[in-house]
């Protein structure tokens, strides 16, 4: 049962876990005072700078053109870690259980149903992302003359026929420059946005416009150019909505809710293209959507979040592979370019060409690892022998990784103790998320193999130290010297070395299992001493920092590293602060500046608790030493 923000407001639906959001302040308030925190304060802190904002806002961002993307945000001046960039209220949102994002057709269900409580704005909204959809949708393939010659018409494009499909009680009317525009330029993604922004910007047609061309050719099941009937919402769902698998763990708790997944339209953030090293984090909180500056940014610079959740910790090809299926468009930033350039064993013919639109997209919610079985299917026919090369090579992946966790499982069995506390928390840490499944990366052969050794050394790993608690501490020796070796085969390549400091980190993020795992191991073992288990937890946090800034994954790395600095070295000295420092700027990359002022710092002080709270319950490292503690005092698994 969900209870705080999830409270619907008078005369809205009834709670439930899947219905469509009233939004309302009032159930944060009451459980920020439930949880015994000054309710104004706590949310404050929380959901603005100074003040509780909760509503529509745009920071120091303008949507532009973007080449090559469509729209797309970019700053208007320089801005600073943690800044509100924008806060969008959902269209529809609908929450699910933790770790299990509600279905895309649910979201399209709860967005026709949403369509009549819409204000005008809203609607423009629609009326914006569904054009910017018709613009890049691939044209259907041209049909056969018909046997018997007619004068050729004009073919009706996408708001022509929406135009037609409107009821006559609205005496038809004229699409607005948008549409038109749209229609008449072929429907390039460029020039359908370009007329589109002018219209966004109030010269455009009036609210009717939206109201009269929008029901009929979203909601009422008709046929659009080049759709199945009814699956234009589908298709408006499949590209913008944001998903997210579980909440905010602190601020659930925090704000004492239960945690669930999430999935949504909120339109502002629907126009925020992708990045494998994004500057801005998300984060969905009390129905509203927040996304700040994850690091500093200057004026002109794009704003960029990631469309990958666990996929961004994967080298160049297997994330190319994931967004090609997810949205099918070929991720040239910043990141995938260094590290192709640096790491080239094969050519990207794709880069030198302009993006096709990409026909049959399998409609997926966004930030969701999709099934590893499920991506060589979903890559559509422009892919041709890629995907279904793709497609095998990503089925044997999921199988290893299948294999591995039933390895674990049954090891588990075996030992009478499956779904159990530590346990299970093992296997949850181990293989979470799917981090660990890996495709072959044909492209960065060294990357590559050391992915594919992490997925299935990890396994094997596992597995000796649930089944062999004899010598469980020199296999645990054993183990890290090997993730040890193989860290250090990736910061010792040429290609590496001739990188920055920064780009370091980025290739980093693309090994961060063994980045990650190898910070577990040290710190359990003790076979590395302080200082270096405390560098490969700072390693951890400043990749995860330049990777996905203002995550929540981020945020937990650097306050572990803190608490270890203060363990390792004194409470007060330089690392301890350096490091309490950074887990601070990560808070503030996600939550705002807010936490650093008026009653802020108390709840910054009581997030970092439930934080350190949840590392200790959760971790690999915790999970394994709690077996060791049992092997140690004689309390056999
Ligand atoms: C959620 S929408 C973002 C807004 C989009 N630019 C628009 O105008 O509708 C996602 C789509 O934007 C484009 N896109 C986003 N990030 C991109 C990137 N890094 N490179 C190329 N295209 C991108 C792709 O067409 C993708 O399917």
């Amino acid at each position: 049962m969900l209870r705080g923000l999830r409270q619907p407001s008078a005369g809205g639906p009834a709670s439930g876990r899947r219905s469509t959001l009233c939004y309302t302040t009032r159930g944060l308030r009451v459980a920020c005072k439930a949880a015994g925190a000054p309710a104004e304060a706590s949310a404050g802190a929380l959901y603005g700078d100074a003040a509780l904002t909760h509503g529509r806002h745009l920071g120091p961002i303008r949507l532009e053109l973007i080449p090559g993307k469509g729209l797309g945000w970019r700053t208007t001046r320089d801005v600073s870690t943690g800044e509100l960039l924008l806060t969008s209220l959902p269209l529809a949102v609908l929450y699910g259980k933790s770790g299990e994002a509600p279905a895309n057709e649910e979201l399209a269900t709860a967005l026709r149903q949403a369509w009549p409580r819409l204000t005008h704005i809203e609607r423009r909204w629609l009326l914006l992302l569904s054009d910017c959809c018709a613009a890049t949708r691939p044209k259907p393939p041209p049909t056969p003359p018909p046997p018997t010659a007619q004068p050729a018409q004009p073919q009706p494009a996408s708001a022509d026929a929406r135009a037609a499909e409107a009821p006559s009680a609205t005496s038809a009317p004229s699409p607005g420059p948008a549409v038109s525009a749209a229609a008449a330029t072929g429907s390039t993604a460029e020039a359908a946005a370009q007329a589109l922004l002018g219209a966004a910007g109030g010269g455009g047609a009036g609210p009717s416009h939206a109201i009269a061309i929008l029901p009929p050719a979203l909601f009422g099941g008709k046929a659009g150019p080049g759709l199945a009937p009814g699956a234009a919402v589908l298709e408006l769902v499949s590209r913008y909505g944001y998903a997210e698998a579980r909440e905010d763990p602190a601020v659930t708790e925090l704000l004492d809710m239960e945690p669930a997944s999430v999935l949504g339209l909120w339109p502002e953030a629907a126009l925020i293209n992708h990045s494998c090293a994004p500057n801005a984090s998300v984060l969905p909180l009390g129905g509203a959507l927040y996304v700040r500056a994850g690091r500093a940014l200057q004026e002109g610079e794009e704003v960029t979040v990631s469309y990958l959740a666990a996929g961004l910790f994967s080298p160049v090809a297997q994330r190319r592979s994931l967004l090609r299926a997810s949205h099918g468009f070929l991720c040239a930033c910043p990141r995938c370019r260094m590290e192709q350039a640096h790491f080239p064993t094969r050519r990207y013919p794709e880069l030198d060409t302009p993006a096709q639109p990409q026909p049959s997209r399998a409609p997926q919610p966004r930030h969701q690892p999709q099934p590893q079985s499920q991506q060589g299917g979903a890559e559509g026919q422009q892919a041709g022998e890629r995907s279904s090369a793709e497609a095998s090579t990503s089925g044997d992946a999921a199988a290893a990784a299948a294999a591995a966790v039933d390895d674990a499982l049954l090891a588990a069995a075996l030992l009478g103790r499956r779904g159990q506390g530590p346990l299970q928390r093992l296997l949850d840490a181990v293989f979470g998320a799917g981090r660990f499944t890996t495709a072959a990366a044909p492209d960065n052969k060294l990357l590559a193999e050391v992915d594919a050794a992490v997925a299935s050394d990890l396994g094997a790993a596992v597995q000796a130290v649930l089944t062999a608690s004899s010598r469980p501490r020199q296999q645990q020796a054993a183990l890290l010297e090997r993730m040890d070796g193989m860290l250090a085969r990736v910061e010792t390549s040429a290609s590496f070395l001739e990188l920055p400091p920064r780009g370091r980190l980025l290739v980093l993020g693309s090994v961060y299992g063994l980045v990650r795992l190898t910070a577990e191991l040290a710190e359990l073992s003790g076979q590395a001493g302080p200082e270096r288990r405390l560098a490969l937890l700072s390693l951890q946090a400043s990749v995860l920092e330049a990777v996905a800034p203002g995550s929540d994954a981020h945020v937990m790395a650097a306050v572990k590293a803190a608490g270890v600095a203060r363990r390792v070295h004194s409470a007060e000295g330089p690392e301890a602060r350096r490091a309490e420092l950074a887990a601070g700027l990560a808070h503030v990359a996600r939550y705002g500046r807010g936490l650093l002022t008026g009653d802020g710092p108390a709840v910054l002080r009581r997030m970092q608790d439930i934080r350190r709270r949840l590392l200790t319950g959760s971790g690999l490292a915790s999970a394994m030493g709690v077996m060791a503690w049992d092997e140690q005092y004689g309390r056999k698994l």
